[in-house]
This record gives structure tokens, C-alpha cells and sequence, in this order.
């Protein structure tokens, strides 16, 4: 079976405000992304560090299926935060390795700085491979803190707000091979994004989070309406299809 990860009737607060409500996903199975949308504030962060282990929730999270445990080479729920890796000395090629070691992959020292280099080549990071990490730009170290998670193999992919820093090319690459890796890996991937039609791009699901509760979920053309936008957002706007079938969203509240 499948690896699928399930969660469900999350609750968590920050000391008596609470923040999360009965939070139950749809399941991720390996090879699906679910984005994650909602205001500011709703509790996006907070459900993916819950999902994560760093907080102590009420509810479940499981990992089910037979390939649980099996990947030689990584495994795992790996949390990517909002927050590039902090400038630091050391290379970007470096950087990957050492992330690649901690993530516990056995072999040999060639066989990881080959995965590291074809990682980078992935991620269009080449050029990059002898920098230190303190002569990149935000949005360039972004790009490193993804590859680092590529290149551990986790089973599960939590990503927070992972187009952040980047431009608008960059968001679009990144996205793109995002959705690759939850295919070829194969991992469930669980992504914040803020930007609705990235997320429409990228998503087999999109979850709405509004005030800690799940407003609605599914995929995201049954997901993303103009409606949805105005209870949630509290905005007026407009959800269009292309004829190959990309969601446009335009907010039309005049500034
Ligand atoms: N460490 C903390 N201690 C207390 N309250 C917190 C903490 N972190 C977040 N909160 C509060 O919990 C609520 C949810 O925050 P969270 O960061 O999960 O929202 P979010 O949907 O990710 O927001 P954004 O889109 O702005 O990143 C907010 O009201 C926030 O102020």
C-alpha cells in the first residue's frame, strides 16, 4: 500500500489562545502535493510544525503503508520552515552534503556527492556549488534550504511558504520541481503557499484554513471560487479557467 499521510482532529494552542480546531486533513499519499492557503494569522505555520512534532497537539498524525521505514537512503516527515538557512561560511555544495550525512543516508562519500551534484543541477544551483552560503541572496539561499530537503529523501515534505523570497521564474522552478519530486521519489508533500494560483498550479488538493478551522479542501477547482474568497479573504474577486485548464484569481476591490 501506498504511503499516506493522515492527519486528523488536530487541536493545539499557544498557552489559552487556541489556534488550531479540529483540524482534519484529506490524506496525502506519496506522489501528491496539498497546498495549504488562508490568511495571515489563520494557523497555516502552526498546523505544519504541529504536523511536524515540534508542537504537542490533540489528535493524530500517522504514516500509513508498507513502505514505511523502508527507504534506505532517508524516510521520514522533513519540515522545511519559512526561513532560508542563516548565512554561514560554508560552501553551498557543502551545505547539501552535510544535510544529505545528518538526514543518516549510509554509502559511500562519492555516492552522496553525486547525488549532491545532480541535486544542485536540479535545482539550477550549479553555478553556486563553491559559494559560501554568505554571499547568497535570500531568495538563492531559499533554493539551498530546498535542496537540502530534496537531497535527505524524506517520505513526508512539509514546506512553509517555499516561493517566499524567490522571483517570479524562480517560484515557478521551484514549484515545478516540487511537484516532480512528490512524483519520482515518491513523497507526500504538504506546502504553504500564499500565492493561490502557484498553489492551483502545483496542487492535487488545497486545504483552506480560516481562523484555525478547515474552511474547506479539495481539489482546486471546487476549492478556489469566488465565494471562498469572499468569506475567507474578505475580498470581492473573480476565478477564471484557460482552456489547457490554469486557475487565474484576480481580486477586483478597487485599491
Ligand atoms: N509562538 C507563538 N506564540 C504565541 N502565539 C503564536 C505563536 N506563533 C504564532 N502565534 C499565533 O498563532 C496564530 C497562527 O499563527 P501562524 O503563524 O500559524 O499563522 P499563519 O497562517 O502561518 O500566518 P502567516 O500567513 O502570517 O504566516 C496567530 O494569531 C499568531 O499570532
Amino acid at each position: 500500500m501506498d504511503l499516506t499521510l493522515h492527519v486528523e482532529r488536530l487541536g493545539f494552542r499557544y498557552g489559552r489562545t487556541p489556534v488550531l480546531h479540529e483540524v482534519t486533513l484529506p490524506e496525502v499519499r506519496a506522489t501528491e502535493v496539498t497546498a495549504v492557503i488562508g490568511p495571515n494569522g489563520s494557523g497555516k505555520s502552526t498546523l505544519l510544525r504541529c504536523v511536524a512534532g515540534f508542537h504537542r497537539a490533540r489528535g493524530q498524525v500517522r504514516l500509513t503503508g508498507s513502505d514505511v521505514g523502508r527507504r534506505p537512503d532517508g524516510g521520514g516527515i522533513l519540515y522545511l520552515p519559512q526561513d532560508p538557512p542563516p548565512p554561514s561560511s560554508i560552501t553551498v555544495f557543502e551545505a547539501v552534503l552535510v544535510a544529505r550525512r545528518i538526514g543518516g543516508a549510509g554509502g559511500r562519500r562519492q555516492d552522496h556527492e553525486a547525488h549532491v551534484a545532480a541535486t544542485l543541477t536540479k535545482l539550477g544551483l550549479d553555478e553556486f556549488a563553491t559559494r559560501r552560503l554568505s554571499d547568497l541572496s535570500g531568495g538563492q539561499r531559499q533554493m539551498v534550504g530546498l535542496a537540502q530537503a530534496m537531497t535527505r529523501r524524506p517520505d513526508v515534505l512539509l514546506l512553509d511558504e517555499p516561493t517566499s523570497n524567490l522571483d517570479l521564474r524562480n517560484q515557478l522552478q521551484v514549484l515545478r520541481l516540487v511537484r516532480d519530486l512528490a512524483r519520482d521519489q515518491p513523497a507526500a508533500v504538504l506546502a504553504v503557499v500564499h500565492d493561490l494560483s502557484l498553489a492551483a498550479r502545483i496542487a492535487d488538493r488545497i486545504v483552506v484554513l480560516h481562523d484555525g478551522v478547515v474552511h474547506s479542501s479539495g481539489p482546486p477547482a471546487e476549492v478556489l471560487t469566488a465565494e471562498m474568497l469572499g468569506a475567507v479573504y474578505q475580498v470581492e474577486g473573480t476565478v477564471q479557467e484557460t482552456r489547457d485548464g490554469v486557475l487565474t484569481i484576480a481580486v477586483t476591490d478597487s485599491l
